[in-house]
């Protein structure tokens, strides 16, 4: 699948935002992830404003709470006009199901529904790490492929996952079932705290949907050049 990488825009605020993105063309438009740190910094404005620049949004908050709630959560999600938001599987079956009823009820008659994935193992969670955090006693993968499942089951699009698991997942899913795999590094950058990683050039053999790249290109030295070099690796233009 030929598409953008998605870039994590994991900033303090958005003063740091747009002078990463100052560093692009202006007439590049691209997809990147607002997550946490800069959503509970600005606010629902900072998804306006990347949108008015004509790039699209994954919101990246992992719901996980009681159904009611993540569903009257979601509905204000949906009014925020993004492309993408998400859940954590863990949150079970209930949950995501209140989440999707909650995101078609609050977007606008006319627009597109946002595409709703589930996390299912964060990709800085090692086996051992979940067998004894978790005490989930099967192997990583199929905690992560039956998380995928439920989450199919739940009506959901995809899941977030590492690509590690992406073979795993396509087994037991329908073709288009999304799997956006964070954790991706080019082979000569550091792994920091994650765990579960690959180059963008494996994710996309492996037959990743959409790949998530944070530090690689908001930590470099020469961000757009990095960006390129990540976007043509992933689209098999070496
Ligand atoms: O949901 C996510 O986006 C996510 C899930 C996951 O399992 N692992 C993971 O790294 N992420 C996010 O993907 C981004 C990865 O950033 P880098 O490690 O800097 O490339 C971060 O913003 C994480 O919050």
């Amino acid at each position: 699948m030929m598409n953008r990488p998605i870039i994590a825009l994991d900033f303090p605020s958005k003063v740091e935002v747009f002078e990463f993105l100052n560093q692009f063309p202006a007439e590049e438009k691209l997809f990147v992830k607002v997550g946490m740190e800069l959503f509970y910094k600005e606010g629902p404005s900072i998804v306006s404003e990347l949108t008015e620049l004509g790039h699209d949004v994954f919101l990246d908050l992992k719901l996980h709470d009681i159904p009611n709630t993540v569903k009257s959560a979601m509905k204000n999600i949906a009014s925020l006009g993004v492309a993408i938001t998400n859940v954590h599987a863990a949150g079970g079956r209930e949950m995501m199901t209140a989440a999707l009823e909650g995101l078609k009820e609050g977007t606008q008659t006319g627009k597109d529904v946002p595409k709703l994935i589930a996390v299912t193992q964060l990709t800085s969670t090692s086996e051992e790490q979940m067998q004894s955090d978790q005490l989930i006693k099967v192997s990583l993968e199929e905690s992560v492929a039956h998380y995928a499942k439920m989450t199919e089951l739940s009506g959901l699009d995809g899941v977030v996952c590492s690509a590690l698991e992406v073979s795993a997942i396509r087994e037991k899913t329908s073709e288009n079932f999304i799997c956006l795999t964070p954790g991706i590094r080019p082979s000569n950058s550091e792994k920091g705290d994650q765990k579960r990683v690959m180059t963008p050039s494996e994710a996309k053999a492996i037959g990743s949907s959409y790949i998530v790249v944070g530090r690689p290109i908001t930590q470099s030295e020469t961000p757009y050049e990095s960006y390129v070099q990540i976007k043509n690796e992933w689209n098999g233009e070496k």
